[in-house]
């Protein structure tokens, strides 16, 4: 696949979902039904979607899917209590707290109480640490599915520059520690970083998870470079990344769409770790 221009996600994430789907049918043989309990506070529609496409992905591969349905008024206290409760279920393999979460909970609080070995998002800080270690734990889903489809397509890593512009702990920190750990040379813009475009011009590989619709342009592009776009912008146009496609596609070696991208590598990537944590726990 390496001569593809478009980097399709759709595609890559369907062939993890048939290797995982054998997998779990492997488990399920030994009595062992891998299970993901998702809890979703308050009704945000963005959500409520995100959490449809990963309750219909478990489906697929055999992992049995359980959503807990809070009111956004639930006191922090109580959710804390609800996921202790799944901490202590045996047939909970990953527990995932869809964010974000309403203004009174705190964040952070409720991830350091998920089980790390059931923290199937890899945002805890046990996850993060191991992962900046030696690369053991659960890891983040969708710089971990990006790094899929860079394998898939046999995207040549080692001693490339790698450019990412976004330091979130949820895509650009852990990315950047993934490319490193596959040797390349890694660069982490973000919104103070003075010449944006002096680094990622030099971006053999660049990752774009800015949060902005099509903030990356033709201009900021190698000639050959490998983009990867992390953005789901809800626009009046439409959804769109954070790439301007239609122009940096004409400089790309290979880019990845939106929608069909990075998107359902990330879900792909859930079910991954799910089976994982399963396995780890008590395959
Ligand atoms: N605890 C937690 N874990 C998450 O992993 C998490 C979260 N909270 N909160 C929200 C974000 C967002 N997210 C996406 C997952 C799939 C697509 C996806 O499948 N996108 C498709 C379709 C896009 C569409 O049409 O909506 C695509 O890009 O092709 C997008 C975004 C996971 N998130």
């Amino acid at each position: 696949m390496s001569q593809d221009k478009i980097l399709d996600g759709r595609k890559v994430a369907k062939e993890l979902e048939t290797e995982i789907g054998q997998a779990v049918e492997n488990l399920t043989g030994q009595g062992i039904t891998p299970g993901l309990t998702v809890i979703l506070v308050g009704n945000n529609p963005a959500s409520e979607i995100y959490v449809s496409y990963k309750e219909k992905a478990c489906n697929r591969v055999g992992i049995n899917s359980n959503l807990i349905k809070l009111p956004a008024e639930i006191s922090e206290e109580e959710l804390l209590a609800e996921v202790d409760r799944l901490n202590q279920d045996d047939s909970v393999d990953g527990i995932l707290v869809q964010l974000p979460l309403p203004q009174h909970i705190d964040e952070e609080k409720v991830i350091n109480n998920i089980r790390a070995d059931k923290d199937v998002d890899g945002f805890h800080p046990i996850n993060i640490g191991k992962l900046m270690i030696n690369g053991s734990g659960l890891h983040s889903c969708t710089p971990r599915g990006i790094m899929e489809i860079l394998h898939r397509y046999d995207i040549e890593l080692e001693g490339k520059n790698a450019v990412i512009i976004g330091r979130s702990n949820i895509v650009g920190k852990p990315m950047a520690q993934m490319l490193l750990q596959e040797n390349a040379t890694v660069t982490v813009c973000h919104s103070r970083t003075k010449n944006l475009k002096e680094h990622t011009l030099k971006a053999d590989i660049l990752v774009a998870a800015v949060g902005r619709a099509k903030f990356v342009t033709a201009d900021m592009v190698k000639e050959g470079a490998v983009v990867i776009d992390v953005g789901i912008n809800r626009t009046e146009d439409g959804l769109l990344g954070d790439v301007e496609f239609e122009g940096v596609k004409e400089k790309a070696a290979a880019i990845t769409p939106v929608p069909g991208g990075v998107g359902p590598m990330t879900i792909a990537t859930l079910l991954k770790n799910t089976l994982k944590a399963c396995q780890e726990r008590r395959g």
